[in-house]
């Protein structure tokens, strides 16, 4: 597939495919696994199967309006951009790209605090004044002072959420990683540490033990394992923007997290990476929303490829979904036109389920739009 062709393309599986046969192994292997038998990674997209639509009719359907809001910020459509982490290994321009891309859609992108480019560069790279958000992702690090330190970086250049994710205290255990022993190719850094009084250092990034991938060993030396509700606490307590816990699969800690006070919640499972056999989101998403019951806003990431799927987080009651590697593989295929041809791609698809069933509104995506199937045996 020639880059110069994008007709060619028709699903989101073709910037997969294409990045599959273009990326080195190391990111590519990074990039595309799940954790150990990877079953949860193959659920997020195979639940969404069992999911039936129920089409209504005659509705007049000439014009579809995907606007929506999150977190009081209204975006073209409720298709938004999960934090993955070293996006230079897809792309030279990286996170910009993505970025740009989310910009130029007026949609939201998460930045990965374990980004190659840093919150700063991101933030600069845009528009000033342009009104699509901007969230960043965060992890506790063990070292507290750079931890409040990248929130207060993230407000300072104009970022309007936290999303805290709760799903990582250690990495889960992704076989290809280990088998490569994973690195961070040397051109690249961690960009948000590169301050040197910072102890969350980039030095181990690129270390090798004899048995891991270079990340697990990486995340065991950075990530605080002791994290807790009053970690969630804290961060709301020095947070002057909405702060979102990200990983959440229970009804249990669904409530936990509206009890903590946090602004809204990411159903995730971390594109499958962190323990296998967790649900799929699409399986977990109505028992969290019900738990919510609207208290804040609920949203949802994992195996989302095609408009249909949208369709159906929103019938079970996600205000947006998220997409993690579809962003990858496209950035890999043109930079940030390729992130801009995939979203329009996956925006179309949304767009014409949307008709298709009748509706012309996303709050016109109601719980009977979709029966639910017996979830299969894993
Ligand atoms: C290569 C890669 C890197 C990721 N890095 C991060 C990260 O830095 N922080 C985080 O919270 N989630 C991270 N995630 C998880 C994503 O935010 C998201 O939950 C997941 O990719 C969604 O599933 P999908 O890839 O099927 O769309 C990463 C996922 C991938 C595939
Ligand atoms: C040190 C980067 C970890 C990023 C991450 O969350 C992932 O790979 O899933």
């Amino acid at each position: 597939m020639s880059k110069a062709d994008p007709s060619s393309f028709v699903s989101l599986d073709d910037f997969e495919q294409y990045a599959q046969a273009n990326l080195d192994r190391n990111a590519l292997d990074y990039y595309r696994s799940g954790a150990q038998d990877m079953i949860t990674l193959r659920e997020n997209q195979r639940a969404f199967d069992r999911i039936i639509i129920r089409p209504r009719i005659l509705r007049d359907v000439s014009t579809i309006d995907m606007r929506t809001n999150i977190q009081g910020v209204s975006i073209s459509s409720p298709i938004c951009i999960a934090p993955t982490a070293m996006q230079r290994m897809a792309h030279p321009e990286g996170e910009c790209a993505t970025a740009r891309a989310a910009e130029r859609k007026n949609t939201c992108m998460i930045l990965s605090s374990w980004s190659t480019t840093s919150i700063e560069d991101v933030a600069a790279t845009t528009t000033q004044g342009n009104q699509s958000p901007k969230w960043l992702q965060l992890y506790i690090y063990k070292d507290r002072k750079a931890t409040q330190r990248l929130i207060e970086r993230a407000q300072d250049a104009g970022y309007t959420a936290i999303a805290l994710t709760v799903d990582t205290p250690y990495l889960g255990r992704r076989l290809a990683d280990i088998r490569n022993r994973f690195r961070l190719p040397s051109h690249l850094t961690m960009a948000n540490f590169s301050d040197q009084k910072s102890q969350v250092s980039q030095s181990k990034t690129t270390s090798i033990s004899d048995n891991a991938s270079g990340l697990a060993t990486y995340v065991a030396s950075q990530i605080d394992p002791t994290l807790s509700w009053k970690h969630v606490e804290w961060v709301k307590s020095i947070a002057r923007i909405p702060v979102l816990v990200k990983g959440v699969l229970t009804a249990e800690d669904a409530k936990l997290a509206v009890e903590a006070g946090v602004d809204g919640i990411i159903v995730s499972n971390h594109g499958g990476r962190q323990v296998d056999t967790a649900p799929a989101t699409i399986d977990a998403l109505e028992e969290v929303s019900l738990a919510v019951d609207g208290r804040v806003e609920v949203y949802l990431d994992g195996g989302i490829r095609r408009g249909t799927d949208v369709f159906k987080a929103l019938a079970l009651g996600a205000k947006a979904v998220f997409l993690g590697r579809p962003v990858l593989w496209a950035l890999n295929y043109n930079g940030e036109d390729g992130v801009v041809e995939m979203l329009e791609m996956i925006n179309e698809e949304l767009r014409l389920a949307m008709a298709l069933t009748g509706c012309v509104n996303v709050s016109d995506i109601k719980r009977d739009h979709v029966r639910v199937l017996p979830q299969a045996r894993l």
